[in-house]
C-alpha cells in the first residue's frame, strides 16, 4: 500500500468538498480530494444544474406569453430535445475533464477511489482496480460526502425501479406518464418540468400541503401553479404498496391506485456516511455527522463533516458557505492562531440557523431567507408577520395581471427583519437584498432609506415597510 501525507485530506469532491480544499490550499496548506465518482459532485451532474436547465426553457416561454405584445411571438411549443441538449451541456455531458482541470490549476491533488477513516487522521482509498493508498493528515480530515435520496420502506417499491433524482434530471426523453412521490422541493420543481416537457404528472403528496416547511402562502401558490399546468397533484395521499404490471408501475394509495411508466421517489435526503469508516474513530456510521458551528465533529478535533454531510443545510450554497468558514478554522488552527466562535465570526456557520436563503424554482418561483412565521413562533421570537399581494408598477410592468406574495417576518423586540418569503415569477433575484436585510440586522427605520428604484419589482420593499408601520 502507498502512503503519502497531506495537511487536509477531504474526502468528497462535491461542491462542498472542492471548496474546502480550495480553502485550505489557499491558506498555505497542502490538500487532497478523494472523490469516487465525478469531481463536482451532486449538484454539477444530477442536481442544481442540470434541474433549472430544465425548468428555465418554461420559464422563459411562460414569461413571454405572460406580456401582451410579446406573447404573439411565441407560435411554436419548446424544443424537448434542444432543452435537453442545453441540459445535457450544462452537465458537460457527465465529464468531470474541467473541474478536474481546475482541481489541479487551484494546487489541489487528486485521488479517484473510495475513501474510508482508518483510525485517527487517517484515510485509506480504494481504487477501482483494488489497489489502495494511505492517506495521513497532519491536520483535519473533511468529510464532504453529500447526501443520497431515502427510499421511504415502502412494500415493492424498491423492486419497480424508481427513479431517484439522478434519473429525473438525467432522463433521455420524457416518460409518457410520470408519478412523483413526494412533495418537496425535488417533486415539486421535478413535477413542473417534467408536465412542460411532454409527461403527464401525478404527484402525491402524504401531507396536506406541499413544500412543508415553507410559508402556507407559497405552498398553496404552487399547489394552484401545478394543478394549472395539468399536474395531478393528490395531497393526503400514502403509498402502501408498489408493483409492475408489464412496463407500468402501479403505486396502491390510501386515496386509491396511481400508475405511471415511470416513478420517482423525492421524498428527503439521507446521509452518505455509511461506508466511510466512522466507526474506526468512535462514530455511528449512516448519520448525518454532529458538528459544531466551525463544522468540527463534536469530540473529534481533527474531524469535520462539511456539506450535505452533516444535514443542517442540503444546499450548495450552503454546503459552500460552510466550507468557507471550515477551511478558514482549519486553516487558523494548524497555524496555531485563535478560532473566535462567536456568532457571524469568519469562523463559525451562523447563517445556517439565522439566514439560509433558498429558491424553490417551480412557477411561481419561492423565494425565502431565514425563519418562517412558524419558526419565529417555535424559537419564542416575538414577532409580527406582514404578507401582502406583489402588486406594484414594476410587478405589472414584468407581467400582465402578476400574481405573487410577499411576506416578512419582522423581530418586534430589536425591530430588524428576521425573515422573508416572495412568491411570484422571477422573484429568485429579489432574495439577496433580504438576505442582506437579515444578515446585516439592518433596522427597520434604516431599510426605509433603502428606496427601490422605479419601476421594479423591489418596490415591495417599500409597500412591506408601509404595510408593517400601518
Ligand atoms: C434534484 C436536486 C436538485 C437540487 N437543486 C438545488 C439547487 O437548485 N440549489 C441548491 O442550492 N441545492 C440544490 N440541491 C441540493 C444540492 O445538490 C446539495 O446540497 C449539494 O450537491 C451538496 O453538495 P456536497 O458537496 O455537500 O455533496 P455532493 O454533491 O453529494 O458531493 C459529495 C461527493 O462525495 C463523493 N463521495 C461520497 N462518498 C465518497 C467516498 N467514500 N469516497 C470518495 N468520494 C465519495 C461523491 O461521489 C460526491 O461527488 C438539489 C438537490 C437535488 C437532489
Ligand atoms: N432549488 C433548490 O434549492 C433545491 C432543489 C431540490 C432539492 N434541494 C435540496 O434537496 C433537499 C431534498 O429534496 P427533497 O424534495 O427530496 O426533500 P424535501 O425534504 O424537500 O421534501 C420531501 C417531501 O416528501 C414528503 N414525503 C416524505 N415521505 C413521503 C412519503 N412516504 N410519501 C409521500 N411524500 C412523502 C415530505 O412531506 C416532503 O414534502 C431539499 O430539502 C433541499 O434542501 C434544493
Amino acid at each position: 500500500m502507498s502512503e503519502q501525507s497531506y495537511d487536509v485530506i477531504v474526502i468528497g469532491a462535491g461542491s462542498t468538498g472542492e471548496n474546502v480544499a480550495d480553502i485550505a490550499v489557499r491558506g498555505g496548506l497542502t490538500a487532497v480530494l478523494v472523490e469516487n465518482e465525478l469531481v463536482g459532485g451532486e449538484c454539477s451532474y444530477w442536481a442544481c444544474m442540470p434541474s433549472k436547465a430544465l425548468l428555465r426553457g418554461t420559464e422563459v416561454l411562460a414569461e413571454a406569453r405572460a406580456v401582451d405584445g410579446a406573447r404573439q411571438a411565441v407560435t411554436g411549443e419548446q424544443d424537448v430535445a434542444a432543452t435537453l441538449g442545453r441540459r445535457d451541456s450544462f452537465t458537460s455531458n457527465w465529464d468531470d475533464a474541467g473541474q478536474v482541470e481546475w482541481v489541479h490549476g487551484a494546487g489541489i491533488d487528486l485521488i479517484r477511489g473510495t475513501g474510508r477513516l482508518s483510525g485517527e487522521r487517517t484515510v485509506v482509498v480504494t481504487a477501482v482496480d483494488g489497489s489502495e493508498t494511505r492517506l495521513t493528515a497532519r491536520h483535519a480530515v473533511a468529510v464532504c460526502t453529500g447526501s443520497t435520496a431515502a427510499i421511504p420502506p415502502v412494500e415493492g417499491l424498491a423492486d419497480v425501479q424508481p427513479w431517484s433524482p439522478r434519473e429525473a434530471t438525467s432522463a433521455k426523453e420524457a416518460p409518457a406518464r410520470l408519478l412523483v412521490l413526494g412533495g418537496g422541493y425535488v417533486g415539486c420543481e421535478m413535477a413542473t418540468a417534467w408536465q412542460a416537457l411532454g409527461s403527464r404528472v401525478t404527484l402525491l403528496q402524504h401531507g396536506d400541503r406541499l413544500l412543508d416547511n415553507a410559508e402556507p402562502a407559497a405552498s398553496e401558490a404552487v399547489l394552484r401553479g401545478l394543478r394549472g399546468a395539468g399536474v395531478d397533484v393528490r395531497l393526503g395521499s400514502r403509498v402502501e404498496a408498489a408493483r409492475r404490471e408489464g412496463d407500468e408501475v402501479v403505486l396502491s394509495c390510501s386515496d386509491g391506485e396511481a400508475r405511471g411508466d415511470e416513478v420517482l421517489v423525492a421524498v428527503g435526503r439521507a446521509a452518505r456516511t455509511g461506508d466511510i469508516g466512522l466507526e474506526t474513530v468512535g462514530l455511528e456510521s449512516g448519520a448525518y455527522l454532529e458538528v459544531d458551528d466551525t463544522l468540527r465533529v463534536e469530540g473529534v478535533p481533527w474531524l469535520y463533516g462539511v456539506g450535505d454531510a452533516n444535514g443542517r443545510r442540503l444546499l450548495t450554497h450552503m454546503g459552500k458557505y460552510q466550507a468557507r468558514q471550515a477551511g478558514a478554522a482549519i486553516v487558523a488552527r494548524a497555524k496555531g492562531e485563535e478560532v473566535d466562535t462567536t456568532d457571524w465570526s469568519p469562523f463559525v456557520a451562523t447563517a445556517d440557523d439565522a439566514a439560509t436563503p433558498s429558491v424553490v424554482f417551480t412557477m411561481p418561483q419561492v423565494a425565502s431567507v431565514g425563519r418562517t412565521a412558524a419558526e419565529a413562533e417555535k424559537a419564542g421570537v416575538a414577532h409580527r408577520v406582514v404578507q401582502i399581494p406583489l402588486k406594484v408598477a414594476g410587478s405589472s410592468l414584468f407581467a400582465d395581471d402578476y400574481e405573487g406574495t410577499a411576506i416578512a417576518v419582522v423581530d418586534t423586540d430589536r425591530e430588524v427583519l428576521i425573515g422573508a418569503t416572495f412568491v411570484g415569477p422571477a422573484v429568485a433575484e429579489l432574495l439577496q437584498a433580504a438576505t442582506i436585510a437579515v444578515v446585516g440586522e439592518v433596522p427597520i427605520r434604516r431599510l426605509w432609506h433603502a428606496v427601490p428604484a422605479y419601476p421594479t419589482v423591489n418596490e415591495i420593499w417599500l409597500r412591506l415597510l408601509e404595510a408593517y408601520r400601518g
